[in-house]
C-alpha cells in the first residue's frame, strides 16, 4: 500500500468565526491557518494514504478525524498535550477559543494509522461552532472529571448532541478524567460504568496528570477505525468494550 507523507504539522486553530464547514462546497478558512480538512476526509470513507506532494514529515496509510467533547475545564485539551506530547499542562487553566487540532500517527498491527485530533472548547458560547464539526467525526471521546458532579451530569445532554449532530456510525467513547485527584472525586467509578452500559459505550477512567489509560483510548479509537476500514477477513474481529475492559487499569495505579 502506498504511504502518504505528512508535514510534522503541531496542528493549528481554528477560531471560532472564520472556519465554519460549509454545509456543501469547500470550507473558509482564514488565510495561514492550518487546516484540518484539508488532510483528513470527513466521517464516511477514511482515507487511504497516497504518494505526497508535500515536503518531509511522516508516513501514513490511513487517517480518521477523533473530535475530544465534553464540559470545559474536564481536561480534554490537557489529555491531548499527554497523548501527543506526553506532557502535562499544569498551572493556569487556558480554555480552548474555539477548535484546535494535533495529528499522531500510531503503529497500529503494522498499519500506520494517522488521527487527527480535534480539540474542541466545552464552553457554552462556542457550542455552536463544535456543532459544525461533529459530522466530520469518525469518532469521538466524550468526557468528565471525576472531581465534577456538574460535567458528569451533563453527559447526557452531550450525548443528545451527539445524536443530533454526528454521523450515526461514529464511534464514540466515555472516559472519566482526573482520576489521580482521589480526595477530591465525588463520581464513582461505578457510576461512570453504569453511565457506558446504559447508553451501550465503551468507558475508561483517564488522568491527563499521570497519563493513566491516555494512550490506551487512542489506541483503542484507531484499532477500531482501522478495522471498520480495512474489514480483513482473515483478521480476527477487534471487539473495542473487551479490548478496553481488558486492557484499562484501574484508577488506585499510576497516581
Ligand atoms: N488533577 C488533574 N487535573 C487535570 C487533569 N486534566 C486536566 N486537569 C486540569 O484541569 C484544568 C482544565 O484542563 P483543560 O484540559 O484545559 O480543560 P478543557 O476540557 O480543555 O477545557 P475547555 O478548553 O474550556 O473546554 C487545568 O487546570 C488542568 O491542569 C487531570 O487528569 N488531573
Ligand atoms: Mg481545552
Amino acid at each position: 500500500m502506498s504511504r502518504k507523507k505528512t508535514p510534522k504539522s503541531k496542528g493549528g486553530s481554528v477560531p471560532a468565526a472564520s472556519a465554519l464547514p460549509a454545509a456543501n462546497g469547500p470550507r473558509q478558512v482564514r488565510p495561514g491557518t492550518a487546516h484540518p480538512g484539508s488532510e483528513a476526509p470527513p466521517n464516511g470513507p477514511p482515507q487511504f494514504g497516497r504518494p505526497s506532494l508535500g515536503g518531509g514529515g511522516d508516513f501514513y496509510d490511513v487517517a480518521f478525524k477523533v473530535m475530544l467533547v465534553g464540559d470545559s475545564g474536564v481536561g480534554k485539551t490537557c489529555l491531548l498535550v499527554r497523548f501527543k506530547d506526553g506532557a502535562f499542562l499544569a498551572g493556569t487553566f487556558i480554555s480552548t477559543v474555539g477548535i484546535d487540532f494535533r495529528n499522531k500517527v500510531l503503529d497500529v498491527d503494522g498499519m500506520k494509522v494517522k488521527l487527527q485530533i480535534w480539540d474542541t472548547a466545552g464552553q457554552e458560547r462556542f457550542r455552536s461552532v463544535t456543532h459544525a464539526y461533529y459530522r466530520d467525526a469518525h469518532a469521538l471521546l466524550l468526557l468528565y472529571d471525576v472531581t465534577n458532579k456538574a460535567s458528569f451530569d451533563n453527559i447526557q445532554a452531550w450525548l443528545s448532541e451527539i445524536q443530533e449532530y454526528a454521523q450515526h456510525n461514529v464511534v464514540l467513547m466515555l472516559l472519566g478524567n482526573k482520576v489521580d485527584s482521589a480526595h477530591e472525586r465525588v463520581v464513582k467509578r461505578e457510576d461512570g460504568e453504569k453511565l457506558a452500559k446504559e447508553y451501550g459505550l465503551p468507558f475508561m477512567e483517564t488522568s491527563a496528570k499521570s497519563g493513566l489509560n491516555v494512550d490506551l483510548a487512542f489506541t483503542a479509537i484507531a484499532k477500531e477505525l482501522k478495522q471498520r476500514s480495512t474489514k480483513a477477513p482473515s483478521e480476527p474481529r477487534f471487539r473495542l468494550h473487551d479490548y478496553v475492559k481488558r486492557e484499562g487499569q484501574g484508577s488506585s495505579c499510576c497516581s
